[in-house]
């Protein structure tokens, strides 16, 4: 049977290829010379310029010996290994066209061969390449300043250590993830944020490798050296995912070696029938499979190559094989359609109670808050100048709000659904509807004293993205702890087809795990804690780049920066991914099929099949290589959009 190893007959695997090879395919002088040789053999025989010293027979020999050695040598190790491949069914037919006389045609049939194996080679190895790019973006050196004479030293950057100073001069890149300690100048970080905007860092600035300083001198610090640095975090998990076999790889190797079978089979049919060597041989030669064996990897690898370009990062080929047919998208509000900076609108106090009350009790009980609301809250509250009393029990309740203990009793801070559990009844004029607003009401011992109202920004390309989405026939689905009223407003206005509201973190896992059970293929967008289930239980999740670490690592894609555009850009590219697979592989069956069959009825010789299937899988194969990105540092997305210069997206171990 064939196995999940088996590969066509000559290629060269993009897994194995360049390693296999030493490191870099391009055209050596061996191959080119073994071409030429081959060449000159098949000439020789053509025109039969050898004649009165050897025979067109002998020289056909010694061509197929020494130039189809590279095919034999691969069919025998196919062999031994008890693995049917096209290098086995191509050696059957060389040497029945051999043994048959017909020298020339085995010649051209193993000139082919060899021309297509350098061509797939040279492909492939292109798109290690787009890979290989990525990590070598680093500059090799850097410029350590050094202790005493303030003179700097060029070392390779293999050799830095976290706490040595280094210079790094206008439009060099930045080799490590540092401090900024001297120097003012902008720095252009697309390729780790995504923030297309260049930011300007002055000494206590972060800045990371991989990043190019534009204007001015920077006196650094070393923190994070290498594979260490967000960069290096970025080009592991790009690594990764090209080592993890998408599901399509396994069906296409499985189609490959059913394809040889195939062809075998219908040669001997063939045979039994006509009993014509002739076109038995041209039906073993005319069915290719590397349009499928080696299309496929290959487009997964240019999806992933490109996609990083983008600036979405993609943990495997099953995400991006997944992304390429889903049919939702969940989203979720707070982070990931706004900017998740909110900032006080104003207060409602209850009668009898202030503006300063309500927001004192309110940062009294968020001052330790992780949430984005609490932080809007303190943060007010100390630009405010008010300082809050002492708390003791601290509770936070997930998708509800936060209940502290205080000396004069309990304070209540959170929605509608937490106050009404606690038996407290806003009035319904306090109750706020508008889009990017959000509503805490705050209770002390049991008693509403008044409402806080924040808003937050839609992200400028938010809009434009959902109807992108709608657009490619994508139901949307807006998934929000908020209330119904902000909810369906933010739905509204951004045109989401079905909004849900008042969800807790259990239920946002319960619906994407409904969705999913129903045969939905759902991409989930989130970026907090709130998110991450959800995240995991989704066809494929997909955190923001600003998203908490816990988000970014329940996510199979990470974004770099927070551009829904991006997100929307890498849709559209799975999609390209998928088209390009099932292209090659529609197009390699009906080719092969037909090529069988008219080769069987004596319509194709030798010769013609062997160009229909070396032609037919170059053009397969080129058809994959059109997704591998091309030049180092083109961008296709970078538009505005991305309010935060400020965020690593890869931290911690999070990607
Ligand atoms: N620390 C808190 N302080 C005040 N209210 C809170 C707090 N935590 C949660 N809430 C209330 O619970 C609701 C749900 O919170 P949750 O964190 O689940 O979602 P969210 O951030 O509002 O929105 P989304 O789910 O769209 O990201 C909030 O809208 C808020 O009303
Ligand atoms: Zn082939």
């Amino acid at each position: 049977m064939p196995t999940e190893e088996e590969r066509c007959c000559h290629l060269i695997a993009p897994d194995q290829g360049p390693d296999r090879e030493g490191g870099e395919h391009v055209l050596t002088w061996q191959e080119l010379s073994r071409i030429l040789f081959v060449a000159l053999c098949a000439l020789g025989v053509w025109l039969h310029f050898s004649q009165p010293w050897l025979a067109p027979g002998v020289l056909g020999v010694i061509g197929l010996l020494v130039g189809g050695w590279p095919i034999y040598k691969e069919a025998g190790e196919n062999l031994l290994a008890r693995r049917m491949t096209m290098e086995l069914s191509m050696v059957i037919a060389i040497a029945a066209a051999a043994a048959i006389g017909q020298f020339l045609t085995a010649l051209v049939i193993t000139l082919f061969v060899l021309v297509a194996e350098v061509l797939e080679g040279m492909t492939v190895y292109r798109g290690r390449r787009a890979l290989v790019d990525l990590l070598e973006f680093l500059p090799r050196s850097a410029f350590v300043i050094q202790q005493g004479h303030g003179g700097t030293q060029e070392v390779p950057i293999t050799t830095l250590r976290t706490g040595d100073v280094l210079l790094v001069y206008p439009g060099a890149k930045i080799p490590v993830d540092g401090t900024v300690l001297g120097g003012q100048s902008a720095v252009d970080q697309s390729r780790i944020t995504g923030e297309s905007l260049s930011i300007e860092k002055t000494p206590g600035a972060l800045v990371y490798a991989g990043s190019i300083n534009q204007l001015g001198a920077l006196e650094i610090r070393v923190d994070q050296v290498g594979r260490d640095t967000s960069y290096g975090k970025i080009v592991e998990v790009v690594e990764q995912a090209e080592r993890s076999r998408a599901p399509v790889q396994g069906l296409a190797d499985r189609m490959a070696g059913y394809l040889v079978y195939f062809a075998l089979s219908a040669a001997i049919l063939t045979y039994l029938f006509t009993r014509d060597l002739q076109s038995t041989i041209a039906v073993i030669i005319v069915a290719g499979a590397c349009g499928i064996a080696a299309g496929t990897p290959l487009a997964i690898l240019g999806g992933i190559a490109q996609a990083a370009r983008l600036g979405a990062i993609i943990k495997g080929g099953t995400p991006l094989e997944t992304l390429g047919h889903v049919d939702t998208v969940a989203i979720d509000k707070t982070g990931t359609v706004t900017i998740g900076q909110p900032s006080i609108e104003r207060i409602l106090p209850m009668a009898g109670a202030t503006a300063e009350k309500v927001l004192l009790a309110a940062a009294t009980a968020e001052w330790h808050s992780e949430h984005p609301l609490g932080q809007a809250i303190v943060a007010h509250a100390r630009a405010l100048g008010l300082v809050p009393a002492e708390s003791t029990a601290f509770h936070y309740l997930p998708g509800l709000g936060i209940q502290v203990t205080v000396e004069e009793g309990d304070i209540l801070v959170g929605n509608l659904t937490l106050m009404r559990s606690h038996g407290i009844v806003p009035p319904p004029e306090m109750i706020i509807t508008a889009a990017a607003t959000s509503e805490v009401f705050v209770a002390r011992s049991g008693n509403l004293l008044g409402a806080v109202v924040i808003v937050d920004t839609i992200r400028p390309e938010a809009r434009q993205a959902m109807d992108t989405l709608r657009s490619l026939g994508i139901r949307t689905t807006l998934l929000s702890g908020d209330s119904a009223a902000v909810a369906d407003a933010v739905g509204h206005q951004l045109r989401i087809d079905t909004v849900q509201a008042n969800l807790l973190p259990e239920d946002k896992l319960a619906v994407i795990t409904k969705m999913v059970a129903q045969g939905q293929v759902v991409a989930m967008v989130g970026d907090g804690v709130n998110d991450a289930p959800a995240l995991t239980k989704a066809s494929v999740g997909i955190a923001m780049g600003s998203g908490t670490d816990v988000a970014r690592e329940s996510a199979s894609i990470v974004l770099l920066g927070n551009d829904l555009a991006r997100f929307v850009d890498t849709v559209v590219l799975a999609r390209r991914v998928r088209r390009t697979i099932w292209q090659n592989f529609a197009g390699t069956i009906l080719v092969d099929a037909a090529g069988i069959l008219l080769a069987a009825l004596g319509f194709i010789d030798p010769l013609m099949a062997a160009f229909i299937h070396v032609s037919s899988e170059m053009l397969f194969i080129l058809n994959s290589a059109r997704l591998l990105p091309f030049g180092v540092g083109q961008r296709t997305a970078g538009l505005p959009g991305n309010a935060r210069g400020d965020i690593p997206s890869v931290q911690g171990k999070a990607v």
